[in-house]
């Protein structure tokens, strides 16, 4: 017995489903698959224990459904997933009809009356059923060279059953007209891309409409009973029933026929019926001559998914605005005919050259362009249940080994050492925000070394920097992201930002209040340069939603202002533009080759998209600041994807690391040069 308590619910995810009742087991398909490792791993799972107790399908007879499989296999080299009828029932009549159909198309429900609780029963039948799916995917699919389309509102949780099994990583390039989002290590390839209809099909229906059903339609509808009389035209609506069931369906129906009753009786006169309301299914070919009969056809509906409703030199509405509505509907029986075949012409060579046969093309051909690097991509998965993921990772990413790094310290004469601050040496968990002396200590010993330039790279405030590092006189400090610079503690501070502009704080920092006010336990940070909203102690999914959408609000309204937008650790900042680690990172590099002291050895550590540092490492090569021979460690603190080529687990590690590095250190150590002079 399933309990009602919600982590079970999570556990469906793991396959832990109520098991259906089973006449019969059920022979496996011939399998398609290549690789199989994976066949025999998962026969093996108790997690894919559904597929092999589904007992039933809805429209193929138990008995049958081999040989159906066999038979599409065979024939189409499809493979069909069966799903019990109380399954399929409550899939997609229940959990797909009446919750997701409604949700994704704005039809919420209007009153408190229509809406139905959420039924856990019907939630259930739905993992069940993806489970399945998912199933049958994992049967069939060889990883090594299929793609997985998944299509649709009803299977929203197949990629993550799919992923546990086998993940697939994916690595996108923006292009114009997509939106590429970064998820954990990999592209999600966004487009939008309207489903064509069937030209052939259409076409060859045009062809019968013109020979039998319009005549059919001319003399049994049109002309007996809905004939043009002088001055008035008849509407006829073709009502296709709806797959779906449900009680606002039944109610949208019975309003709908009452509206046509009111019309018809309103305006009905012999041999004159208004409307002509069509509650059956109607073919393809007598549509399609009601098509070619028709002076007008109008498509109101308000929100629409896959509707290949024909587009003929349309006229656009807002459906919702009745007047406009008709004054469309009248420009449209009035237009002249040159008009009408101008406009059709225009739509006619898009509608025509955009089938579904391009659109399953573009389709495959943007899968293709996402999917080709993926498998160089190492997947790891990692959490549970739907809060597990798959963080896609460069297979050259590896763990920092300390020793191998500690043995080319040694050997290199001209070292750069750059450090992130929180996150990387201070514990993002850690109250107390100052270093502790074991860091201070290890910072003077590295720094004492005159072989290295040691740079701590931050986004803090210089104040609290240089309050924190005091003891650290040959320190140097990127403060606020590299605003200002400071060589060691006797040097001034340069100011770096190209503008001293800051009239944009004025307009950010009111969006910034906004939403303090509405997030308990934020706050805003001034600092000199920039402005930082924090929300690490607000409620985790209303903070990280409300930074979502602050950073949309803020990007929008700062769209004309010299600043960045960025997200960082439970924050938002606004900065100058042109402010990055990375620039930081590229001064320290050209200024140590300037003082004929080009870095041998170079240290770039950090957490987050202090990632900046990393990137600029390869164009200072190619642009010389730093040497092909320069030995480069680009870490990263925790494993994550990366632009770095190593990390290291946590602060605690990153601290080891750096005391591993200051006892290979000679506080006392001379460049060659005096070695020389000294001897
Ligand atoms: O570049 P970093 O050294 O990593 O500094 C980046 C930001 O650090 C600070 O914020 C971080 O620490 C806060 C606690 O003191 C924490 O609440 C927040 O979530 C962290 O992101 C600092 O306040 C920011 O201005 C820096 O940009």
């Amino acid at each position: 017995m399933m309990s009602r308590s919600y982590t079970n619910l999570l556990d469906l995810a793991e396959g832990n489903f109520p098991v259906m009742s089973h006449p019969r087991e059920k022979k496996r398909l011939t399998r398609v698959m290549t690789v199989p490792g994976v066949i025999s791993e998962l026969d093996d799972d108790p997690a894919n224990s559904v597929s092999s107790d589904v007992p039933s399908s809805v429209d193929v007879d138990v008995n049958e459904q081999d040989e159906v499989s066999q038979h599409l296999l065979d024939k189409f080299k499809c493979v069909p997933a069966f799903l019990p009828p109380e399954i399929f029932m409550k899939f997609y009549h229940g959990f797909c009809k009446q919750n997701l159909w409604p949700l994704f198309h704005y039809m919420l429900p209007l009153s408190v009356n229509r809406g139905g609780r959420f039924d856990r029963s019907l939630w259930e039948a739905y993992v069940a059923a993806n489970k399945i799916f998912s199933q049958r995917v994992i049967e069939v699919i060889n990883p090594e060279d299929d793609y997985v389309w998944i299509h649709d509102y009803h299977l929203m949780v197949l990629p993550t059953f799919l992923r546990r099994s086998r993940m697939f990583g994916l690595e996108y390039q923006s292009k114009r007209g997509y939106i590429g989002l970064e998820y954990y290590g990999r592209t999600i390839g966004i487009k939008i891309m309207p489903v064509g209809v069937h030209m052939e099909q259409i076409e060859s229906a045009l062809r019968l409409a013109d020979e039998e059903s319009i005549i059919a339609i001319g003399n049994r509808a049109v002309v007996e009973k809905a004939p043009k009389v002088a001055g008035k035209s008849s509407a006829r609506t073709d009502h296709d029933p709806a797959r779906g069931r449900g009680k606002d369906l039944e109610s949208t129906q019975a309003e709908i026929k009452a509206s046509c009753m009111r019309i018809n009786e309103a305006f009905r006169q012999p041999g004159y019926e208004p409307i002509v309301f069509i509650d059956k299914p109607v073919s393809l070919s007598e549509r399609v001559a009601y098509y070619t009969i028709a002076e007008c056809v109008v498509v109101t509906a308000v929100r629409d998914g896959m509707n290949l409703t024909p587009y003929d030199g349309a006229i656009r509405v807002n459906p919702w605005n009745i007047e406009a509505t008709a004054e469309a509907m009248n420009e449209a029986i009035s237009m002249v005919d040159a008009e009408k075949q101008l406009r059709h012409e225009k739509h006619y060579r898009y509608v025509s050259s955009h089938d579904v046969a391009f659109w399953s093309r573009s389709f495959f051909q943007d899968m293709e362009r996402t999917c080709k690097d993926h498998f160089r991509r190492r997947c790891w998965g990692i959490g549970l249940s739907f809060g597990f993921r798959v963080v896609a990772l460069d297979p050259n990413f590896r763990k920092l080994s300390i020793d191998h790094m500690e043995s080319v310290y040694l050997r290199s004469k001209n070292r750069a050492i750059l450090f992130d601050y929180d996150g990387t040496v201070m514990p993002q968990a850690s109250h107390n925000k100052a270093p502790s002396v074991e860091v201070i200590s290890i910072i003077n010993t590295l720094s004492d070394d005159s072989k290295n330039t040691v740079f701590v790279v931050s986004g803090r405030g210089r104040e609290s920097l240089d309050k924190w590092f005091s003891r650290c006189k040959k320190l140097g400090i990127a403060a606020e992201h590299g605003y200002f610079m400071r060589w060691s503690s006797d040097d001034k501070w340069e100011v770096r930002g190209q503008s001293s502009e800051f009239g944009w704080k004025e307009i950010a920092e009111p969006v910034m209040k906004l939403y303090t006010e509405a997030t308990d336990g934020s706050s805003i940070e001034t600092k000199e340069s920039a402005l930082v909203w924090h929300h690490r102690d607000a409620d985790p999914s209303f903070g990280s939603s409300q930074a979502k959408e602050m950073l949309d609000h803020l990007e929008s309204v700062l769209a004309n202002e010299p600043v960045t937008v960025k997200s960082g650790q439970y924050i938002i900042e606004v900065k100058p533009q042109g402010l990055t680690k990375g620039v930081v990172a590229e001064k320290i590099f050209t200024t140590m080759a300037e003082n004929g002291r080009q870095a041998d050895f170079v240290l770039c550590i950090g957490d987050d998209r202090s990632d900046e540092m990393f990137e600029i490492i390869s164009s200072a090569i190619s642009g010389g600041i730093l040497s092909s021979n320069t030995s480069v460690f680009a870490c990263t603190v925790g494993q994550k994807p990366s632009k770095a080529k190593y990390y290291l687990d946590d602060p605690a590690e990153v601290v080891n690391m750096l005391q591993a590095l200051a006892e290979a250190s000679d506080p006392v150590s001379l460049t060659d040069a005096e070695s020389d002079i000294s001897l």
